[in-house]
């Protein structure tokens, strides 16, 4: 009977690691790996060179005192902490030892520790935070029920150590999301959208695919263009929108100049809480219909929507205006002010891409391993990309799968967040028109059948 329930219990475990690796992860998989971990980790170290040999003064007391000549010491195991998806481990490094020397060998303790991946990082001087994962949390996205909320920062994607990857506005102002065709752009997006929709942000789109990603989006956007024309009356409105929002700004400095220790205002955060604008995200979808032009009306529009771009770019943050990129490619082929415009834009994001060129143009200026990266992401596996910023830091992340339907659905429920910005209200989606266009569709659908 016990050796039934034993083989019954292997063979549960088994299935649930084949079909289910999260679910074996949080009943079985994070027991094992733990026990395994500590009960191999001396060995371990010293197979992937992980050791120091004993010091000068140690050996020299062994000899007096006649004792075995000491061993080689591991780095000490500060914590060792469970996780939905892996283990952490902290170690605390011994004389002589690097966080390099632990980022050398992450291949070596992966497969050592049997876990699916091991990364690490230097928490401070002499400690290094090694994440392992105990399966490829990136198959199957599951975002955790609770993430760290603060205003700007949204829990967009996973990283493939398990943790969550923020888009975080107040960080990294601006963003660029390249990738070719099929990629996993939109809905890329599309999480950045419903990650927002909760919060206090106006949203703006230009969406010049006409307008099929972000105007189903329409009721939780403050202002919408699906055309080059729309999209430069609207970027121009919100230039004149910054202006005014550094006039604000303007405004309270001298107010506080006059008060001895009050603090003076550089960006709309130092406002005080009363007076203080929405801040605003400006989505555009495929930035090359913005920069293409076929007439010399054309080029001159296309000239006024980039230079518009760039000043929002150099200038926006302070205001509270955060530009969110996303195209195929975004280089010098689409004319004057690409590039500079490109070097305001340092959070890069790269899905799948068709050539080095294109992820040249998301990390060539960042880092070389992240192009490499980028290069090297399956077309099987859409969704996948690099992330990246101007510290040459990156991640491979993927996004949990979100329909349309889906955003929409929280777009509709936080509607009523969507604020009114006065310089942009020629904008504003008429959501009334919007649905009252469906009902004749619907009506219709039955007739038809
Ligand atoms: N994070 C993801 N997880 C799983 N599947 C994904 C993910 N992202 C994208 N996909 C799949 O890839 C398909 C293409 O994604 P998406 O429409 O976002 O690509 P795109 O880069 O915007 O393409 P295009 O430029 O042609 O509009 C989606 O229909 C979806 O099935």
């Amino acid at each position: 009977m016990t050796w039934f329930m034993v083989g019954v219990v292997v063979v549960a475990a088994g299935l649930l690691r084949w079909r289910r690796p999260a679910w074996y992860w949080l009943t079985f998989g994070v027991v094992l790996a733990t026990v395994r971990v500590l009960v191999r980790y001396a060995s371990v170290m010293d197979a992937c060179g992980l050791t120091v040999p004993p010091s000068r003064w140690r050996l020299a007391l062994a000899r007096v005192a006649n004792r075995p000549v000491p061993e080689s010491r591991v780095p000490r195991i500060l914590r060792l902490r469970p996780t939905r998806t892996g283990l952490v481990l902290r170690l605390k490094l011994r004389p002589g030892q690097d966080a390099f020397d632990v980022s050398a060998a992450t291949d070596r303790l992966r497969h050592s520790f049997g876990m699916y991946g091991v990364t690490s990082r230097e928490v401070r001087s002499g400690v290094v935070e090694v994440r392992m994962t105990g399966y490829d949390v990136l198959k199957q996205v599951q975002m955790p029920a609770r993430t760290e909320a603060r205003p700007m920062r949204v829990p967009v994607a996973l990283r493939e150590d398990g943790s969550v990857h923020y888009r975080d506005y107040r960080a990294v102002p601006h963003g660029l999301t390249l990738g070719a065709t099929e990629s996993g752009k939109s809905v890329y997006q599309r999480n950045l959208v419903a990650g927002l929709a909760p919060m206090d942000v106006a949203l703006v789109g230009i969406d010049c695919k006409h307008g099929v990603e972000l105007f189903p989006l329409a009721r939780r956007f403050s202002a919408l263009a699906d055309n080059p024309d729309t999209a430069l009356e609207l970027l121009e409105a919100l230039v004149s929108h910054m202006e005014e929002m550094y006039q604000l700004i303007r405004a309270e400095q001298r107010i506080s100049v006059a008060v001895p220790d009050a603090e003076i205002a550089a960006d709309i955060w130092d406002l005080p809480d009363d007076i203080r604008p929405v801040p605003v995200v400006v989505l555009v979808d495929e930035v090359a219909e913005l920069a293409l032009f076929a007439s010399r009306e054309e080029e001159k529009r296309r000239d006024r929507i980039i230079t518009a771009l760039v000043r929002l770019a150099q200038l926006g943050r302070a205001a509270g205006i955060y530009l969110e990129i996303c195209g195929q490619r975004f280089g010098s082929e689409l004319g004057k002010g690409i590039t500079m415009l490109r070097a305001q834009l340092t959070g890069r994001t790269a899905h799948r891409v068709n050539d080095e060129t294109s992820a040249n143009m998301a990390f060539g200026d960042i880092s070389p391993d992240a192009v490499l990266a980028a290069i090297q992401i399956p077309a099987e596996t859409r969704g996948i990309a690099i992330a990246g910023d101007s510290t040459g830091g990156w991640h491979r992340i993927r996004t949990p799968h979100t329909s349309l339907r889906q955003a929409v659905n929280t777009c509709n429920k936080y509607a009523d967040r969507t604020p009114d910005v006065p310089a942009l209200a020629a904008y504003r989606p008429a959501v009334a028109a919007l649905s009252s266009a469906r009902l004749p569709l619907s009506k219709t659908a039955p007739a038809t059948a």
